[in-house]
């Protein structure tokens, strides 16, 4: 089984992911936790060049185009796919990832990419069995966010942050697997939505 959580930055995606996991593994299932980008060698060049905003992005002294960004995003996945994901679905594991495919739609389409571009650039990446979009109001995730110490930065721009969420609701209407989850209730209910989200996809199964 493959679930993957998705929402803007702060929704509350990697306290969830973690959360679940556990759920999964008190049933005495093998978890698999990822997250995107990755920490392989491709996930650290799009934190160096994309994430950063600072110098280390600025190649021939300008920020690499959108187009590199989503391509860069593409081929983290692309190995992650092929390396991971696939092979952990095969072997009969609980595969849940924070973030994948639908955070390129959402936040490159939010760059002004398009779409369709989009979608076919990750036509490799298996379709996930749930997704979770953990959907709340900028201002709330800006909150949640600005008690972090670290920022991305996609982090700081609200504009983008609401754009964004925009997408993603856009994208629920457009693929089926998608299921969203009000993030801004407690961690325990965002939990217990999930779980009875999961536990309909298993018996639906
Ligand atoms: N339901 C919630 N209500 C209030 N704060 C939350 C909730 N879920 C997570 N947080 C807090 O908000 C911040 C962002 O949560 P995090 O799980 O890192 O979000 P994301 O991974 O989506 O960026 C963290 O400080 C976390 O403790
Ligand atoms: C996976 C992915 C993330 N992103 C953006 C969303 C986030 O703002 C940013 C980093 O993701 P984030 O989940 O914040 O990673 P980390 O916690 O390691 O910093 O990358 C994309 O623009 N496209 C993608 O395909």
């Amino acid at each position: 089984m493959f679930i993957v959580i998705e929402g803007i930055d702060g929704a509350g995606k990697s306290t969830q992911t973690k959360l679940l996991a556990e759920w999964f593994e008190e049933k005495g299932h093998e978890v698999v936790l990822t997250k995107e980008p990755t920490d392989t060698a491709f996930g650290k060049l799009i934190r160096k060049l994309v994430l950063t905003g600072g110098k280390e992005g600025i190649i021939d002294g300008a920020r690499i185009s959108h187009e590199a960004e989503a391509l860069l995003f593409a081929a983290d996945r692309a190995e992650h796919v092929s390396k991971l994901i696939k092979p952990s679905i095969e072997a009969g594991k609980i595969v849940i990832s924070d973030r994948y495919f639908y955070s390129s739609l959402a936040y490159q389409w939010a760059r002004g990419l398009d779409l369709e571009w989009l979608i076919d650039l990750n036509r490799f990446a298996v379709r996930p069995d749930l997704v979770i979009l953990l959907d709340l109001p900028v201002k709330e995730s800006m909150k949640r966010i600005n008690g972090r110490s670290i920022k991305t930065e996609f982090d700081k721009i609200v504009e983008l942050q609401k754009k964004v969420r925009e997408n993603y609701l856009k994208l629920a209407e457009r693929f089926p697997e998608i299921r969203i989850v009000n993030a801004l209730a407690s961690v325990e209910d965002i939990h217990n939505d999930i779980v009875a989200l999961v536990e309909h996809e298993l018996f639906k199964k």
